[in-house]
């Protein structure tokens, strides 16, 4: 049997910027929770099993659908923070024997449910050509300033800033070492190619896509509404299209 390319899934936030206390990956899209949708999207990618990170609430909204979905799916429970949920996933594929032998893994955020495959593709084959720790990113196109704290604003010059999304793709060995380091050092990353970064390890940057948006607040899932029903027109993902104008 192949072996296994695993997504670990991280849906146990508390969605606070959302309004607070809500399952923010059982929120439905096009009839289906976002989690779902993660899951169906990493599936079409090439991952061939998933862990997902939940809480309580949204484990009781899901549960009953994960048996219908495409690939086999483990269930574990989040952390307080997302990387303490990232490395509750990441100790089930230690752990699992279905999982053995699992050498590279995917990890994304629940609430990116409209993902292409193409971007996924890009992950793994960069994964495949030696990268250690790989994110798919997106360059900003709004002007950037930085705030000062003392009411005033600095200039920043946006060629050199990305927006990173995920699935961020690792070896299991090198993403598992760099997450039992920060934890045992308190070392707190908002992102896994941050925490493979402190743990020494070069990130590499693939194109990411608009359709990746990150469902954070309101008005994100009325947008991922309207831009779901026109995803086919899309044409080539912007990412691909900046990074050829822009370089890395
Ligand atoms: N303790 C946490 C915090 C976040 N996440 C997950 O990490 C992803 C990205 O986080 P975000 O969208 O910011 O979700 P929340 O943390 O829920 O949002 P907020 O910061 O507004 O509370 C989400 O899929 C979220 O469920 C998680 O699994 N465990
Ligand atoms: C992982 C992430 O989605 C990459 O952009 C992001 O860092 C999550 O941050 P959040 O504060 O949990 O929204």
């Amino acid at each position: 049997m192949a072996e296994p390319v695993v997504a670990v899934i991280v849906g146990a936030g508390l969605g606070l910027r959302y309004g607070g206390d809500i399952p923010k990956p059982a929120l439905k899209l096009t009839g289906r929770a976002l989690l779902v949708m993660s899951i169906e999207a990493m599936a079409a990618g090439g991952c061939t099993h998933a862990v997902v990170v939940v809480n309580a609430k949204v484990a009781e909204a899901i549960g009953p659908t994960l048996a219908a979905l495409p690939i086999p799916v483990l269930q574990t429970f989040g952390g307080a923070t997302r990387q303490e949920s990232v490395h509750n996933g990441l100790r089930v594929i230690r752990d699992d024997p279905r999982l053995k032998g699992t050498k590279i893994v995917l990890i994304h955020d629940a609430v990116r449910p409209m993902v292409p495959a193409n971007v996924i593709a890009g992950v793994i084959k960069a994964l495949r050509e030696g990268a250690k720790a790989v994110a798919p990113a997106v360059p900003v196109t709004d002007s950037m300033r930085r705030l000062d704290g003392d009411g005033r604003t600095q200039v920043v010059d946006r060629t050199t800033l990305r927006a990173i999304q995920t699935p961020q793709g690792f070896p299991f060995d090198v993403i598992w070492d760099a997450h039992e380091r920060m934890a045992a050092d308190g070392a707190e990353f908002t992102d896994d190619v941050s925490c493979a970064q402190r743990a020494g390890h070069d990130v590499t940057l693939v194109p990411g896509s608009l359709l990746s948006m990150k469902i954070t607040e309101p008005n994100d899932l009325t947008v991922a509404q309207a831009l779901w029903k026109v995803r086919d027109t899309l044409g080539h993902h912007s990412g691909r299209r900046f990074f050829r104008h822009f370089g890395r």
